[in-house]
């Protein structure tokens, strides 16, 4: 597990832009080999959307062969809803992005078997070939996509019955009227976030600072499901300033430290790639 820190939420969405966009162009999807993205929704991936969508205006990214799986949807409001995660998606993303709506996934909480569109959710990740990245969110109980506490880390793509505190936050999208959340949820598993090939967890502001130190410094607990990832072997975390206030000190230190050696290494890398081609040169002029 890697955790990067930056100032404010701002520079947390550009740093994860930056990455995914690094991610995708290094891929070189193309209409048979798409790149396959996980997306949450929440206001912590929207500085991402952002800078994303920046990238595709000035042409340094484009989602034509992208293809992405939403991590969760409310059962019961329709897609039209204006909180319903279908909305919010193409409200603060696909609709300013070059993406076919035809590439985007999100669960339909609307169906009569909802059991069945889960397990099918699941078949179609697979006819994939799985998630290549996962971008992600967490709660203030350390919730990853609608995992709530005690949830399984062998679940998969199910209903789940949102905690009272989820429904207390989640509020705020709905005029502050507690009883118009929706009660229930479809939601990716821990194992299906577990089974892609990398995980970006963005975590930012004081109110997800205990959910980040029992997420890292703690031990793999399924009260707090986003620990999950210290099972994965290529997580990161991105998260501003505040919402390290309760890690240790030496924690913070510590993954700085590591930060600031890898791009040692990268300068490193950089100065002897130009040596060796300067040599090159050098050697042809001779
Ligand atoms: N299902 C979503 C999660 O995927 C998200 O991570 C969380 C945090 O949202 P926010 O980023 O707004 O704090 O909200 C909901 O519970």
């Amino acid at each position: 597990m890697r955790l990067i820190v930056r100032e404010d939420p701002a520079a947390v969405g550009d740093y994860i832009a930056n990455y995914i966009a690094k991610r995708i162009n290094d891929f070189v999807p193309t209409a048979d080999k798409p790149f396959v993205l996980g997306l949450p929704t929440g206001s912590s991936p929207i500085p991402t959307y952002k800078a994303l969508i920046k990238l595709v205006k000035a042409e340094k990214l484009t989602f034509k062969h992208v293809v992405t799986f939403n991590m969760d949807e409310y059962v019961g409001i329709p897609r039209e809803h204006p909180e319903s995660y279908h909305t919010f998606m193409f409200r603060e993303f696909f609709s300013h992005i070059d993406i076919p709506p035809s590439q985007v996934n999100i669960l339909d909480g609307t169906v009569e078997d909802l059991v069945e569109e889960c397990n099918s959710y699941e078949e179609r990740i697979k006819a994939y070939g799985g998630i290549d990245l996962f971008l992600g969110g967490i709660g203030e109980d350390g919730h990853i996509a609608f995992n709530e506490p005690g949830s399984s880390l062998a679940s998969r793509t199910r209903i789940k019955t949102l905690a009272y505190d989820t429904i207390l936050a989640n509020a705020r999208f709905f005029k502050d009227d507690v009883s118009a959340v929706p009660r229930m949820a479809l939601t990716v598993g821990v194992a299906t976030i577990l089974d892609s090939r990398e995980v970006i967890i963005a975590v930012t502001g004081l109110r997800k600072a205990l959910a980040l130190s029992k997420g890292i410094e703690g031990g793999v607990n399924h009260l707090w499901t986003f620990s999950a990832l210290q099972l994965h072997p290529w997580a990161l975390i991105v998260v501003d300033e505040d919402a390290t206030s309760e890690l240790r000190v030496k924690t913070v230190k510590y993954f700085k430290s590591i930060e600031r050696v890898q791009d040692e290494v990268e300068r490193n890398q950089a100065q002897l790639k130009a040596n060796k081609i300067l040599l090159k040169q050098m050697a042809e002029l001779e």
